[in-house]
């Protein structure tokens, strides 16, 4: 089923076929209606944003897509098969990664500490194992090292990996979360609001590294923000919500000229 027409955009970057498809998706809390009959797809290697007002529903749908809530209506399709109901910790070993909008983050460990705990999903040694096995424990360790290293040259963190994450500012703070999710590989990384609560600085550098990731990496990413101005530089493509509904879907020029996404943002009355 899987889709696998591929594309290059006008800066020259490769898109692959659909990675994951949300089809006819509905969701309710009692009365309130977060999501009603939303259909779209994101591609390998793209920037996908869903934008949207407060209460549209884009952290319903996130939710949704990291398997935290499950719809009442429709169906998630990842690498072409029907996603089961399962729970946020089988999601994530399918390569789903996430960051949180309020920091979730070890606050007493260290930066090198907290990246290493988006590895956990890569141990498959088990403590009774890593004593029979004390050789293979101790080359897994060295791989995840590796990984997480890395991860903190690429983000540019190296010089506060020691560093409790309680004294870093929301700025840095923010990018080892990002550095955390990285370090678990995923093949689709989540992030909610990344730039929330960010002054312009932190919000140009963190434009800058998810830009970085995506290239370097090839990760597909899928982010919810609010503000509609940051999301335009970095996406390929944006859904746009509005009252559980979507009223737009394409690139971000197509989005900027549909007449429903600018009364939405304007603030125009709905019938
Ligand atoms: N756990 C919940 N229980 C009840 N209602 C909820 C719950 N989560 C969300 N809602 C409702 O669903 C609707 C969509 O909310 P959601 O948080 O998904 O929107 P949002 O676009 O992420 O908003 P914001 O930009 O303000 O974060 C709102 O009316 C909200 O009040």
């Amino acid at each position: 089923m899987m889709d696998q027409e591929t594309y290059v955009t006008a800066d020259g970057r490769t898109i692959g076929g659909v990675l994951m498809e949300m089809r006819n998706i509905s969701l309710r809390f009692g009365g309130v209606k977060a999501i009603t009959d939303i259909s779209f797809d994101i591609r390998e290697g793209e920037i996908r944003a869903i934008i949207g007002p407060n209460g549209a529903g884009k952290s319903s749908m996130l939710n949704v897509i990291s398997g935290f809530y499950i719809p009442q209506e429709g169906e998630v399709w990842y690498k072409g098969a029907v996603r089961p109901q399962m729970r946020p910790f089988e999601v994530a070993r399918q390569g789903i990664a996430r960051t949180f909008q309020n920091i979730a983050l070890f606050e007493g460990m260290s930066v090198l500490d907290n990246v290493m705990t988006g590895r956990l999903n890569h141990m498959t040694m088990g403590l009774l194992s890593q004593a029979i096995w004390k050789g293979k424990a101790e080359q897994e360790e060295i791989e995840n090292r590796e990984v997480a290293e890395k991860i903190i040259d690429f983000l540019e963190i190296q010089h506060i990996r020691k560093t409790p994450v309680s004294r870093l500012p929301y700025g840095l703070k923010k990018r080892v979360e990002l550095a955390r999710a990285l370090a678990a590989q995923p093949s689709l990384l989540l992030l909610d609001e990344p730039m929330a609560g960010m002054n312009v600085e932190e919000k140009e550098d963190m434009s800058r590294f998810i830009l970085d990731v995506n290239d370097e990496f090839g990760t597909t990413i899928a982010l919810i923000e609010h503000d509609m101005g940051v999301v335009m530089d970095l996406s390929d493509r944006v859904v746009v919500m509005d009252y559980g509904k979507k009223i737009g879907d394409g690139s971000p020029d197509e989005v900027r000229n549909n007449q429903a996404v600018i009364d939405a943002y304007l603030g125009v009355a709905h019938d």
